[in-house]
C-alpha cells in the first residue's frame, strides 16, 4: 500500500500494515467483544509522539475500552497494539512508569495533604518531577497544605492531573479531564495541557466537549460503533475545511442568511449595498460540533 506524503503527525494509520514502532500508540485491527457484541470492532489508529490526540464519540462508542486496552487494564480479543513500542498486555513496571493516567474519579478524598499525596506518588518513580514544581504547574501551590477532601471539584481535578504527571510520563491519558470545571478553570487547564505539550508529553484525550478538542487537539478521531469514522485535524474533519460559509446580516428589519463558497466576494458585494456597516454582519463555518453531530447522526 502506498502512503500519501503528509506533514509529520498526520499520516493515517495503515490497515494491514504492522504497528508503527515510531508512534506513541499504534493500533491495528483491534477487536474487543463483550458477549457477542463488539465494543471495538477492527480499529486502526496511530498517535504520533508529541501530539495531543482527542478521541471523540458518543456514549458507548468504545473510547474507554480502547483507552483501557492501551493502558494495559483490559485484554483484547484480536488485533495488535503497541504503546511506546510495547504490547500493553505484556507491559512491565518500567513501561507503566512512562504512562500517566488521569482518571474520571478523583483522588481527592484522602486525609493526606496535597503535597503529601504528590510526594507519595512521586516516590514510586525513578525520575519524578519535583512535587512543588508540579503544584506550581497545575496552580495548586496555595493548596499544598490542604487535605484532599477540602478541595473544590475543579481543584481535585487539578490534583488528579498533578498525580498523573508527577512521574514525568512520556504519554498521558486524560479521560474527560474538565468535567465540572467552571469556564475560567477550563481555560487555565487548557493552558496547563499546552505547557505539557511544550515539555514533549504525548496526550490522548477523551472528551465530550468539542470546543475542548478543537482548542487542544492536533488531531481528532471520531469513534462510532467501535470503528473510527474519521481522523483529521480539527479544522478539516467532516469536510469542515471546504464547507460553504454562512453569511448573515439584518436588512429591512429581517435576518437574512446566505451560503457561499466565496464569503469575501459576497461580503464585498453586500458592503456595497449599505452606506456604512452591514447591520449585524456575521460569517460562520460549521463548528466541530456541527460536523460531529452530523457524522454521528449518519452512522446511528
Ligand atoms: N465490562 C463490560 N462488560 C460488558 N459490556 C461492556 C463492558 N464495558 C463496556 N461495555 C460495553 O461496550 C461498549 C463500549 O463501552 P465504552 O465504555 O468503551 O464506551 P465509551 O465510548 O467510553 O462511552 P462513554 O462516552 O459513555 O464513556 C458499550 O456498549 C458498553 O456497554
Amino acid at each position: 500500500m502506498t502512503r500519501t506524503p503528509a506533514a509529520p503527525g498526520l499520516l493515517p494509520a495503515a490497515p494491514g500494515e504492522p504497528p508503527d514502532p515510531e508512534a506513541a500508540i499504534s493500533i491495528r485491527g483491534l477487536v474487543k467483544r463483550y458477549g457477542d457484541r463488539a465494543a471495538v470492532d477492527g480499529l486502526d489508529l496511530d498517535i504520533r509522539r508529541g501530539e495531543i490526540f482527542a478521541l471523540l464519540g458518543p456514549n458507548g462508542a468504545g473510547k474507554t475500552t480502547t483507552v483501557e486496552i492501551c493502558e494495559g487494564y483490559r485484554d483484547r480479543d484480536a488485533g495488535e497494539v503497541r504503546v511506546l513500542g510495547v504490547d500493553p498486555a505484556r507491559g512491565g513496571r518500567r513501561w507503566k512508569a512512562e504512562l500517566g493516567i488521569v482518571l474520571q474519579s478523583g483522588a481527592g478524598d484522602s486525609q493526606l495533604s496535597v503535597r503529601e499525596l504528590l510526594s507519595a506518588q512521586a516516590s514510586y518513580y525513578a525520575d519524578p518531577r519535583d512535587p512543588d514544581e508540579v503544584l506550581e504547574l497545575v496552580g495548586l501551590t496555595e493548596k499544598a497544605g490542604a487535605r484532599g477532601r477540602t478541595l473544590s471539584g475543579g481543584q481535585r481535578r487539578r490534583l488528579d492531573v498533578a498525580l498523573g504527571i508527577v512521574g514525568r510520563p512520556r504519554l498521558l491519558f486524560l479521560d474527560e479531564p474538565t468535567t465540572g470545571f467552571d469556564p475560567e478553570a477550563r481555560r487555565q487547564f487548557w493552558s496547563l495541557i499546552r505547557s505539557l505539550r511544550e515539555l514533549g508529553t504525548t496526550m490522548l484525550l477523551t472528551t465530550h466537549y468539542l470546543d475542548e478538542a478543537e482548542e487542544l487537539a492536533d488531531r481528532v478521531g471520531v469513534l462510532a460503533h467501535g470503528q473510527l469514522a474519521e481522523v483529521a485535524v480539527p479544522t478539516a474533519i467532516g469536510g469542515r475545511g471546504t464547507a460553504p460559509a454562512v453569511v448573515s446580516w439584518t436588512e429591512d428589519g429581517a435576518r437574512r442568511t446566505a451560503e457561499t463558497a466565496t464569503p469575501t466576494a459576497f461580503v464585498a458585494e453586500l458592503a456595497a449595498r449599505f452606506p456604512g456597516e452591514v447591520p449585524d454582519l456575521a460569517v460562520s463555518r460549521p463548528t466541530l460540533e456541527d460536523v460531529y453531530l452530523k457524522m454521528i447522526g449518519d452512522r446511528s
